[in-house]
């Protein structure tokens, strides 16, 4: 992203690009892999499994639901010794639970790219409970085996190289496990709970279900494993990816048809971008640095730049991207959520909260995107240093008379007294030159 700022009439022009070498204060990390970024320890310092929902509630602190009878917090016990009884708490809970991770779409790009190496990265880290088991689950025929296979080859210890990573590679791809099925079968998913609740062994059990597939089949989904594959004594809990839905109308029914299934605290939206360090830190950026403030509106800057730039194209993700494109893939949710971060104003706080309602306030005041205000494109196969780059529509996986852009570029406008008349302008492609 680039925010190119008009300079004072006497200097001459300059740009402002936002990058990690840039000495900005960074936030303490609750988790150091922040893109399962609700999944963060909170209670304790050490780094032990703990959720906290999208909606803020701190979901499995299973030990203050009871109330504070019998609690030293009631006794008038120092604050070590509390922390301490907690922690003990939290210790038998944790022997006495296991949680169930369902990786639905295991067969995909994501789960490949991403989240099984999130998965190890946290067990790396320690911070998954003790006992815990991962299932991957989609239509392609694969064996245990087969899958840990694949994942084996996407795991890497990125943060350090201890010596124990690949021991501890291996511990984690032996509790990795493979169930194949299709999205709409109960009969399906009723498999899956028998094979969970083998491995579960009668312990509470707490499953979470990562739907890490094209969204038109979320609520198959979301309807066979909440009948068939909810967790009988401990939570149920589902991770929904972007893009939520194709437009506004899509995306409100699809609300509608996933709390026909689910209660709100059991549905997680991940929008990975802001999960990322860059754009974390753009809010204390802002304001943290008293310098920032009176240059950040339109007396200062002219246009604001956010570009995505993938050098590789979709790869045999047709099955998903060909119904949704680069604008519903990229624009309308990470990009957008970077742009509302970088022109909201001040919040009261940097909660999530406060930030979200600002946010909310840039969305609101944005002109209607028009035709016009907006370019769209499909990459081409070509020849270059004696090596073919195919097409989009050379993917097996896209139809061949495919329309759907892979490029796009658009210019904004935010009608509020900060950034009248300034262009945001975004662009966003697939297999391009390069990666940026
Ligand atoms: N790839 C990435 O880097 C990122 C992806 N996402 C999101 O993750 C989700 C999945 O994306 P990704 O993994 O890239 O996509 P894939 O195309 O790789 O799809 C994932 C899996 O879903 C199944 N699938 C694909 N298309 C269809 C279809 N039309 N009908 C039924 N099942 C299908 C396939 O499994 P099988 O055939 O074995 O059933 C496939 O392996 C999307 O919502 C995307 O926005 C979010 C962030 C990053
Ligand atoms: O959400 C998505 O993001 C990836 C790019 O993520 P990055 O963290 O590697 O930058 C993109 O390739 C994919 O098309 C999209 O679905």
């Amino acid at each position: 992203m680039a925010a190119q700022i008009t300079p004072p009439p006497s200097s001459s022009s300059s740009s402002l690009a936002f990058s990690s070498e840039f000495n900005v204060w960074k936030p303490m990390r609750c988790c150091f892999f922040k893109w399962v970024s609700q999944v963060c320890p909170r209670i304790r310092p050490t780094n032990h499994f703990r959720i906290k929902s999208s909606n803020g509630h701190p979901l499995n602190a299973v030990s203050m639901q009871g109330g504070m009878d019998g609690s030293p917090l009631a006794k008038g016990i120092n604050p070590e010794e509390q922390e301490e009884f907690f922690i003990d708490i939290l210790d038998k809970e944790e022997a006495l639970s296991t949680l169930s991770i369902t990786v639905v779409g295991a067969s995909g790009d994501l789960a490949k790219k991403k989240i099984f190496p999130a998965l190890f990265a946290l067990y790396y880290e320690d911070c998954l409970p003790k006992n815990f088991i991962v299932f991957g689950y989609a239509r392609t025929k694969l064996t245990d085996e087969e899958l840990r296979n694949i994942i084996s080859t996407t795991l890497t210890c990125r943060i350090d190289k201890r010596e124990n990573c690949k021991d501890k590679m291996e511990q984690f791809l032996k509790r990795c496990f493979y169930h194949s099925g299709e999205y709409n079968s109960e009969e399906n998913f009723a498999e899956l709970d028998s094979k969970l609740k083998k491995k579960e062994a009668g312990k509470l059990s707490n499953r979470l279900f990562y739907l890490s597939i094209p969204p038109n089949i979320f609520v198959d989904v979301v309807r066979c494993a909440s009948m068939m594959a909810s967790s009988a004594n401990g939570w149920t809990r589902v991770i929904v990816e972007k893009p939520f839905g194709r437009d506004s109308e899509s995306s409100a029914e699809l609300t509608r048809c996933l709390k026909k299934y689910l209660t709100e605290d059991q549905i997680f939206r991940i929008d990975h971008y802001l999960g990322k360090e860059l754009v974390e830190n753009l809010s204390v950026l802002r304001f943290s640095n008293l310098i920032f403030e009176p240059l950040w509106s339109r007396n200062y800057i002219r246009n604001v730049q956010f570009i995505f730039s993938e050098d590789f194209g979709t790869e045999g993700r047709g099955g998903y991207f060909d119904n949704y494109g680069i604008i519903r893939d990229i624009m309308q949710n990470h990009l957008l959520q970077i742009l509302a971060l970088f022109a909201m104003e001040t919040p009261v706080s940097l909660d999530a909260e406060d930030i979200r309602n600002e946010k909310v306030k840039v969305l609101r005041s944005m002109k209607p995107l028009e035709l016009e205000d907006v370019i769209i494109g499909q990459y081409k196969g070509h020849n270059k240093g004696g090596r073919a780059y195919p097409g989009y529509t050379d993917d097996s996986t896209v139809p061949k008379n495919s329309i759907t852009p892979t490029f796009a570029a658009a210019a904004l406008f935010i009608n509020n007294a900060r950034w009248d008349g300034v262009p945001f302008l975004m662009k966003a492609g697939k297999a391009l030159h390069r990666k940026r």
